[in-house]
């Protein structure tokens, strides 16, 4: 039986269902608060310093925030608006949306009926973005979905999707640049690209320190950016420990995932987070997972293999066969390239809890 959880109902309250409290040793703890010093690079400065600050972030967490990114502010606040606008509507409403069993994209509220504990506390609405001209998804979305007063909605995103893209282009240089392969091929690489635009919600919770708005992973996409709004609540696990990562308004979060650790044949770790909540007010984030088309093959490089003597770290696959796994498999955590890989090398007819390395 599916059990529909309504965040605004569950926030106010202290009895909080069971599915939502996380084991002792995943649960987050106070030490948290510790800040991780994340350089904020500057993208219109002197480019070789630019490549130099993301080759380093990437050698050690595989984060960092970018400034002077060339998105509007005035874009990014419509997009917080529209955000506040659609979660803050009767669930009901934002079921005509509904996530359905195994897609990426729709209304997901505490992933009711995905999962059967360690729920995250929050309500999430994800669509598709392609680089295609002809397809205008994000706008088709809002509108089949929503109806037509929704479509500037659609519009808005339609906009926050491009120049998510366009800046993942220029991060591509910067990092085929640092790793060595030049400007131009990871660019290529994802020249076009089938990517996922995610809108996270974090209502309050009365016992902040038994939940988690997102559980402890790492991005089985490509690379994420992410605006975090002014509440904070991410956090990334570096140097062993958990540390957060604070908030700065004009920037957005950058991080490596699992499919450019396995195009840089592990050289940039995609690296362990979660997002943790509060009991005072809502946290909002909107991260953009660039993702690679859904057939190109992903395999690194050739300067990236030594000649014959550095093995590969990763079998070659595409992102459609990741993203299948994540969606209808496995439930992506700190080991999903792992597994996956296994998977895969074992062939896909085993479940994939029976290859979890003993
Ligand atoms: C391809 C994806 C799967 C998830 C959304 C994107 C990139 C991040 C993934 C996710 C957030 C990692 C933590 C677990 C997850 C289930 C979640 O909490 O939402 C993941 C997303 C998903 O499978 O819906
Ligand atoms: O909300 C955040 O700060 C992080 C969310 C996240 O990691 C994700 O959606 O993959
Ligand atoms: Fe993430």
């Amino acid at each position: 039986m599916v059990v529909v959880f309504d965040a605004a109902r569950l926030s106010g309250r202290s009895d909080i269902p069971e599915q939502f409290i996380w084991p002792e040793d995943e649960s987050p703890t106070p030490d948290a608060a510790e800040e991780l010093h994340v350089p904020l690079i500057d993208l219109s400065g002197d480019a070789a310093e630019v490549v130099r600050q993301v080759g380093q972030a990437c050698e050690q967490h595989g984060f960092f925030q970018v400034v002077n990114h060339g998105i509007q502010q005035e874009l990014l606040a419509e997009a917080h608006r529209c955000m506040d606008a659609f979660f803050t509507l009767p669930l009901p409403e934002k079921q005509r949306a509904q996530r359905l069993q195994g897609e990426s994209c729709g209304y997901a509220s505490s992933f009711t009926g995905r999962f059967a504990c360690k729920l995250p506390w929050k309500e999430t609405l994800s669509f598709c973005y392609s680089t295609s001209p002809d397809a205008d998804l994000v706008v088709d979305y809002f509108v089949q979905k929503l109806g037509e007063d929704y479509r500037s909605h659609g519009e808005v995103y339609g906009r926050y999707c491009s120049e998510m893209s366009r800046l993942s282009l220029e991060i591509m240089e910067v990092l085929g640049e640092s790793l060595g392969v030049g400007r131009a091929h990871f660019r290529r690489f994802f020249e076009h690209n089938d990517s996922i635009m995610r809108l996270n919600y974090y209502p309050p919770c009365q016992r902040p320190l038994e939940t988690l708005g997102t559980g402890p992973h790492c991005d089985p996409t490509s690379l994420t950016i992410l605006h975090q709004d002014h509440v904070g609540g991410l956090q990334v696990f570096a140097d062993g420990h958990w540390r957060s990562i604070r908030p700065h308004a004009g920037a957005f979060v950058v991080n490596i995932g699992d499919t450019f650790m396995a195009l840089s044949n592990g050289r940039y770790r995609s690296c362990l987070h979660r997002a943790v909540v509060n009991s005072r007010v809502p946290r909002k984030s909107l991260a953009f997972f660039l993702c690679p088309e859904m057939d190109k093959l992903v395999c690194p490089p050739e300067e990236l293999l030594d000649a014959g003597n550095k093995p590969r770290a990763y079998p070659d696959f595409t992102w459609r066969t990741l993203l299948d796994f994540t969606q209808k498999h496995y439930r992506a955590d700190m080991r999903t390239l792992e597994v996956f890989s296994n998977w895969l090398r074992h062939g896909q007819d085993k479940a994939a809890h029976e290859l979890l390395p003993l």
